[in-house]
């Protein structure tokens, strides 16, 4: 098959893993025969410094146009001053906006030959395989926002219909996994999680009743995430909590660096981009780890082209070089690991 794919970079590190993912696609499209062309675009704070603003028309034109979207991580210290008028966060809030991109998906799968970068006992590791679900066009971040000298406010809303969207998402992957969902929400304080909980128990009772569910609040997730992780199949959230958790989660896996993720709509086009950021601390090191943005490009494949066979390569091609110990460091030995690109060469090794 042909496809085309807009290539955002960023910033930090996202070039550096970005650049460090196209041979792997390249890599799939020379084993299975397919063509993909490469068109790359500016978003965030390299998009500010070149257009003035953090997602430039040509960039979303593009994106709207593409069969998908890889993009690499957006930010850093030199666009970080709180009264700067324009950041590069929020050229990634406005095309996941424009792209109506609701429904993140954040698997959280610790590999066994890298349970010892884990912080948590490994014997609780074992099995644990998690779909976190986050919604990602709406609440706090995308409500009012007001400021003067005294005071600050963000308006955290949610409608119905976008409850019932990204849950319906979530439950459909319940469905096809393990067969259960857990919601998770601040019912006991938040309005907009009332609305939540009342919403999700009824899509879940009138139109998934083969599937379980239970709903948690978001505090007490914190800790069960990490004390009993495989109590969890689907994990269903609203965008800042998800945000929040699954940077938690990547402990369960043992770096930021392994946590992949789809940004998925009701159309074809998706986002597909690594969980972390543009780690200021070692960009420019060539040091940083691009297995989370190789398996996003592995979910752009399954999600967006339709190739599960090569989005399943790609990723056995990552376990196969995580079980070689194919480590970057922020996996290895304290001083120790190999640079960003010998750790992506181990992955085209695989697929060749
Ligand atoms: N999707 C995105 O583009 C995205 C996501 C999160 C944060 N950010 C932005 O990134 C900037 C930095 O944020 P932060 O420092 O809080 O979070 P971060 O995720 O960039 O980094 C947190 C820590 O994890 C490490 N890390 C992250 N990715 C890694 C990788 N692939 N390999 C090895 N180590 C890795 C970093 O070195 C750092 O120590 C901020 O401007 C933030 O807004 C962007
Ligand atoms: C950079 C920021 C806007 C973004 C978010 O909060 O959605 C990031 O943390 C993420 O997880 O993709
Ligand atoms: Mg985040």
């Amino acid at each position: 098959m042909h496809a085309d794919i807009v290539v955002l970079p960023g910033d930090g590190i996202g070039p550096e893993i970005v650049a460090a993912t196209l041979p792997v696609l390249e890599a799939v499209a020379s084993r299975y025969g397919h063509a993909f062309s490469f068109a790359e675009h500016d978003i965030g704070g390299v998009a500010i410094d070149r257009h003035g603003e953090p997602l430039p028309a040509a960039t979303l034109e593009a994106a709207r146009r593409a069969d998908a979207v890889l993009l690499g991580a957006v930010g850093g210290p030199k666009w970080s001053d709180p009264n700067a008028k324009v950041r590069p966060e929020q050229g990634l809030l406005a095309i996941r906006k424009a792209l109506g991109l609701f429904a993140n998906l954040r698997p959280v799968r610790p590999h066994a030959a890298a349970l010892g970068a884990s912080p948590i006992k490994s014997e609780l590791l074992q099995g644990v395989d998690i779909m976190v679900v986050r919604e990602l066009t709406g609440g706090i971040y995308f409500g009012d926002k007001t400021r003067s000298e005294t005071e600050a406010t963000d308006l955290c809303r949610y409608s119905v219909v976008e409850i019932e969207r990204v849950v319906r998402s979530a439950a459909a992957l319940a469905r096809a996994r393990r067969g259960h969902l857990t919601s998770v929400d601040k019912a006991n304080v938040l309005e907009t999680s009332r609305l939540w909980r009342d919403v999700t128990t009824r899509v879940m009772r009138d139109e998934f009743p083969d599937v379980t569910l239970e709903h948690q609040l978001v505090d007490s997730m914190a800790m069960h995430l990490l004390s009993k992780p495989r109590a969890y199949d689907v994990i269903v959230t609203e965008n800042m909590f998800g945000d929040i958790l699954t940077d938690e989660a990547s402990m369960l896996a043992g770096s930021l660096g392994l946590l992949a993720s789809a940004s998925l709509g009701s159309g074809k086009v998706g986002i597909y981009e690594p969980i972390h950021g543009s780690a200021p601390d070692i960009a420019g090191k060539g040091i940083a780890n691009p297995y989370a943005t190789i398996l996003s490009a592995a979910m752009l494949l399954r999600h967006s082209l339709g190739l599960e066979a090569e989005a399943a390569a790609v990723e056995a091609a990552v376990s196969s070089a995580l079980d070689a110990k194919v480590f970057t460091a922020d996996l290895a030995a304290a001083g120790q690991g190999v640079d960003t690109r010998t750790a992506a060469q181990a992955v085209v090794d695989r697929l060749a």
